[in-house]
């Protein structure tokens, strides 16, 4: 069967044929039968070099040997107790003493999950209804963060979705991002707001890199006005380098959600952060939170063999910033539009700038984006499919792989 048969299947089976509305590639996506390092292999027998990467979890490629080792481990001693784990507290210890000013955390089993009760444990905490989010900030598929949400729910035209209530999104607030004085002046006019949440890097709009001070600014602003900040690490925990971007930019939050690498590429998530923040969720305080796969053994195994592994090959960070600045280079004076990257995060936009906000990243073509990512895909190479997702590399991706992404870079841009 190839690709085109198991779409027609899809089709009546599930709405759009997919399982996240961003995978529905036009006009049929590719369906994936195995893979390995940097390369999957589809049903129609293609290899492709994977600079998606599952949207970004899997920092070390597919199937890496150590991860295996560790799930398989797991599997043999069942994967549900139903009970706590000494593996959890092994992750625990990890990710807290990475993170300093991360004093507790609670896992879960996806962002979503970890920004909503972030969200929910602010409001509960501080006592004040409202949230203020970035616009176009992607922080979940939860009905308090579909506004102006970027990723897939920008990519198909349904930024604010339908079905979420106005009255709950009119305590979701919206400033630009690396706008602070936009931030200063919403805080300063309202009283109520609980918290201030963002990816401290966008990259669920593209990439759109903090201006610098930016991320001091807001830390300085929040504290000022007593409302707490919640960084969004999904995707920046682990990708940025060990401590995600607060490590990073040298800016401690409130709250820290994470998710993605922390599960080596199985469904987590985890949010965490001040003791006396932590100390108000169930059962500990009366902020209620709950999942029947929270802290699943297998996640953390894979989780804690991930970020062992990185501890000990931290040399691969800058192996991996080396290769995207490698495409950089290459790419460099080819098409109209402009090349961004940090560490292993890549994205070419269709704009002559780099975006810095919402409204510049969507004034890029996008029309010229699907030709290109077209373009590259017959040349073999798999980029997330949308002008507003991050393209990731892994420490699987080696030189071969490179001069390939480079290679079909230059083609398709000249193109
Ligand atoms: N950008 C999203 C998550 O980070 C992409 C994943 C999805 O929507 O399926």
């Amino acid at each position: 069967m190839k690709s085109s048969d198991f779409y027609k299947r899809a089709e009546m089976l599930m709405p759009g044929g997919v399982s996240s509305p961003v995978r529905a590639i036009k006009p049929y996506p590719f369906y994936t039968v195995g893979a390995a390092g940097a390369k999957l292999v589809t049903a129609d027998e293609r290899e492709l070099i994977d600079c998606c990467l599952g949207f970004g979890p899997l920092i070390l490629g597919h199937a890496h040997p150590g991860v295996r080792e560790a799930i398989e481990k797991q599997l043999a001693s069942g994967w549900l107790y139903g009970t706590p784990t000494p593996l959890e507290l092994d992750l625990a210890e990890l990710i807290i003493s990475d993170h300093p000013g991360l004093e507790m955390i609670r896992f879960v089993s996806s962002g979503s999950e970890a920004t909503m009760a972030a969200i929910r444990l602010a409001r509960g905490f501080s006592g004040k209804s409202d949230i203020v989010k970035v616009e176009g900030g992607f922080h979940g598929a939860h009905d308090a963060v579909l506004v102006k949400a970027g990723s897939g729910a920008t990519t198909l035209g349904v930024p604010n979705s339908a079905g979420v209530l106005p009255d709950l999104v009119s305590h979701t607030r919206q400033v630009p991002f690396n706008d602070p004085e936009a931030l200063e002046a919403m805080l300063a006019k309202n009283d109520d707001i609980a918290a201030f949440i963002l990816e401290p890097v966008m990259g669920n709009i593209g990439l759109i890199l903090p201006d610098d001070g930016y991320l001091a600014a807001v830390r300085e602003i929040t504290a000022a006005h007593d409302v707490l900040l919640i960084f969004d690490e999904v995707i920046t925990g682990y990708r940025v380098g060990v401590g995600g971007a607060q490590v990073a930019y040298g800016v401690s939050p409130d709250l820290s959600t994470f998710g993605k690498i922390i599960g080596g590429g199985l469904p987590i998530g985890a949010f965490g952060g001040r003791r006396d923040i932590m100390e108000m969720v169930a059962p500990s305080g009366p902020v209620y939170q709950a999942g029947t796969f929270s802290g699943n053994p297998a996640s953390l195994a894979a989780g804690l063999a991930t970020i062992r592994y990185l501890h000990m090959h931290r040399d691969l960070y800058g192996a991996m910033e080396d290769a995207a600045r490698a495409i950089d280079e290459a790419v460099s004076g080819r098409g109209s539009g402009t090349f961004v990257r940090l560490g292993s995060m890549f994205k070419y936009f269709f704009r002559e700038a780099p975006p810095r906000n919402y409204l510049e990243v969507q004034e890029c073509d996008t029309a010229a984006f699907g030709r290109f990512w077209a373009g590259m895909l017959s040349e073999g190479i798999f980029l997330p499919p949308s002008q507003f997702e991050t393209n990731f590399l892994s420490t699987a991706h080696a030189g071969r792989e490179i001069e390939e992404i480079t290679a079909a870079y230059r083609k398709c841009l000249s193109e």
